[in-house]
């Protein structure tokens, strides 16, 4: 388990000083993925950093199963660090040792016997996948093949936890998803938790148990992803599904549905048309499996004015789905009447593109 509290960074050079981390709470229960998501520069490496003390953080706490890292100091602070495996984007391996010699390294360094070391790297070498690459070089296989040799040599000491730095950006989308796998197979098989950053909401999409958007050393939001995709207003959702910067026309209403689980069984939308004698318009919409529930959101066109709307609109709340109104200023949040002119913050055209594709372009 993973408990961050009140965690603040801040870096200072020539005078000036960057609060990358700005009071950052967090918990990753036992088993569970977490995945922090933002653009470049947010604070995401610090934070991570900050968890197994490459960084010294200014102010909070860092529990790792039950022990607040802080305190700790040499032997009783490496064995802590131990715990702790860590992947990286670029993978760090050494050149000139075999893929074997790359996964031994941490156990010569930690003084694993010889014949133990052995044991244990052919252990790990089929945990990933590489048995038969044991003697190739770095320079001899694939980024994927790389990043499963990282995530061996990570693994070596048996931590319980797992940080993962971007661990799939340099790799193609089929390579991502075979890792992302394998961190997801692992993450089960041994009961691993893991804490990620990243830039794609692919990432987030596939594995993570739970989420939090970074933005200039803060989460802007966090929780189970499925419940983040449910909660109006929320950036992870735009960014899983985004939708058509869609304003209303004169006398139309144009809302948001968000779906998660059971409430995907419910014809609503002809429930709707049925039971309100609607006109309704499909103007956009995904469906996608997200941490295993089918979720999805759909952007939907009815013919009058939202006043006109609040019971089709408190009909559609009340079948458990989540309901936003989006005026020519942007989406109107939650008020049950969604009453014009009150949209949370941003325009319709920045709300719109404020998604997980500006994530990941703005990171390029
Ligand atoms: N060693 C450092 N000295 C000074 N400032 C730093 C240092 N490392 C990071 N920063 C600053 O702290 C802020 C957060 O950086 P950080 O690398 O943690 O963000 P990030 O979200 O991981 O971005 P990226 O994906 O580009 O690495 C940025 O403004 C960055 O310039």
């Amino acid at each position: 388990m993973i408990q961050i509290e009140k965690l603040r960074k801040v870096y200072r050079a020539r005078g000036r000083e960057v609060t990358a981390v700005d009071g950052v709470d967090l918990t990753v229960p036992e088993g569970e993925i977490f995945g922090v998501l933002g653009r470049s520069g947010a604070g995401k490496s610090t934070l991570l950093r900050c968890v197994n003390l490459l960084e010294r953080p200014d102010a909070g706490r860092v529990v790792i199963d039950g022990r607040d890292l802080l305190t700790l100091n040499g032997a009783a602070l490496r064995r802590a660090r131990q715990g702790i495996g860590m992947i990286h984007q670029h993978f760090g391996l050494l050149g000139s040792r075999t893929v074997a010699g790359n996964v031994a390294f941490p156990l010569e360094v930690m003084g694993v016997p010889r014949a133990e070391r052995s044991a244990r790297v052919a252990e790990l070498l089929d945990l990933v996948g590489l048995t038969d690459h044991a003697r190739a070089y770095p320079a001899q296989i694939s980024g994927g093949q790389k990043q499963r040799v990282g995530i061996a040599r990570a693994l070596a000491g048996r931590p319980k936890v797992l940080l993962s730095d971007e661990a799939t950006s340099a790799l193609d989308p089929e390579t991502t998803a075979s890792i992302l796998e394998l961190l997801r197979d692992l993450n089960r098989r041994l009961g691993l938790t893991v804490l990620l950053i990243t830039h794609e909401m692919e990432v987030v999409k596939r594995i993570c148990d739970s989420a939090a958007v970074m933005r200039d050393g803060r989460f802007t939001e966090s929780g189970p992803v499925t419940e983040l995709l449910a909660r109006p207003g929320s950036e992870l959702a735009r960014g899983l599904f985004p939708l058509p910067p869609a304003a209303p026309r004169d006398g139309s209403t144009v809302i948001e549905v968000t779906f998660v689980g059971g409430a995907t069984d419910q014809p609503f939308v002809s429930a709707l048309a049925r039971r309100y004698a609607l006109d309704v318009n499909i103007l956009g919409g995904a469906v996608e499996t997200v941490g295993g529930e089918r979720v999805g959101r759909l952007q939907l066109e009815l013919p009058g004015d939202p006043a006109s709307n609040a019971e089709p609109i408190a009909f559609l709340r009340e079948s458990g789905l989540a309901v936003e109104i989006r005026t020519a200023a942007g989406p109107a949040g939650t008020a049950d009447t969604g009453t014009a002119g009150t949209g949370t913050a941003g325009t319709g055209a920045d709300r719109a593109s404020g998604t997980a594709a500006s994530i990941e372009e703005d990171a390029r």
